[in-house]
């Protein structure tokens, strides 16, 4: 695991390209149906280190059952997520959940829109519990939960309990929380959706400078169009499938067709 603390960058731009990077990330043919629903039709995509990807869609599509297989929390019924590791690549599927956990929360980040952030700890606090949890003694575990809380804009509200901050300073506890383990891909479901429109651009902002910024991925669940505007790639999903690309006609998931900026 890479726990480097960052700099700040909270206003850092990140980088519009991943073409060279390769595949960190990538599902085939993944199936997923919930009784009579299919979730999942058979999709392929390729996450490169260094790019965000937005997925779009209306509801019920199938965004958040995507999301949740390539992180592993969801199982497909068919089909192969592979991650690759810093050590070789990792068949996700055919691990068992004890394993998939324990990749989730060493090389995984996860924002979501509300919820997940404990009410009754602090800022820090938050932040720290997945280095207490992998074992990390609390003093090096909260040293690293405040620089992250730093370089996200939040020095000095390390000791506020989560009713304590704006809804976009706790999704920023949220994203600090997310990457302390030094996550190499971040998948975030709407994690803007509570917020006003400059309060998201903010959040975006530091979403986007502290994955993509630092070379890691972001795969981000979203209704927003502006939101996807400032990621490296949308894709649009109908009944469980990728649409074809308007503007070239490939399908913009597929690994064939790699990164469209
Ligand atoms: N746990 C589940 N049990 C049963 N059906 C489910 C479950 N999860 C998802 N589905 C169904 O799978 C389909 C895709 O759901 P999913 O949540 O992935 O869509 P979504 O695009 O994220 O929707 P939204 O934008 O409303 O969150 C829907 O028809 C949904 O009802």
């Amino acid at each position: 695991m890479n726990f480097s603390t960052p700099s700040s960058f909270t206003n850092a731009t990140p980088p519009t390209t991943a073409f060279s990077a390769p595949a960190i990330l990538s599902g085939s043919a993944l199936v997923k149906t919930y009784g009579s629903s299919t979730a999942l039709a058979g999709v392929n995509i390729a996450v490169r280190a260094g790019e965000s990807v937005a997925i779009m869609g209306a509801s019920g599509s199938g965004k958040t059952t995507l999301l949740h297989t390539l992180a592993g929390i969801t199982s497909p019924d068919s089909g192969r997520v592979e991650f690759q590791s810093a050590s070789g690549p990792i068949d996700v599927t055919a691990m068992n959940e004890r394993d998939r956990s324990r990749l989730r929360r060493e090389a995984f980040g996860f924002v979501f829109q509300q919820g997940l952030l404990i009410p009754e700890l602090t800022a820090i606090e938050n932040t720290a519990l997945p280095l207490m949890l992998a074992g990390y003694p609390r003093r090096e575990a909260e040293g690293r939960a405040q620089h992250w809380l730093a370089a996200l804009g939040l020095a000095g509200m390390e000791a506020r309990r989560i009713g304590e901050l704006s809804g976009g300073q706790a999704q920023r506890v949220a994203i600090a929380r997310a990457q302390v383990t030094g996550a190499t891909v971040v998948f975030a479901d709407e994690p803007t959706g509570a917020l006003d429109s400059a309060t998201s651009d903010d959040v975006m902002s530091a979403l986007l400078g502290s994955t993509v910024g630092q070379g890691h991925a972001l795969v981000v669940v979203t209704h927003d169009e502006t939101v996807a505007a400032r990621c490296s790639r949308v894709i649009r999903l109908r009944d469980g499938r990728i649409l074809p690309d308007a503007t070239t006609g490939a399908v913009a998931g597929s690994s064939e067709t790699g990164v469209s900026a």
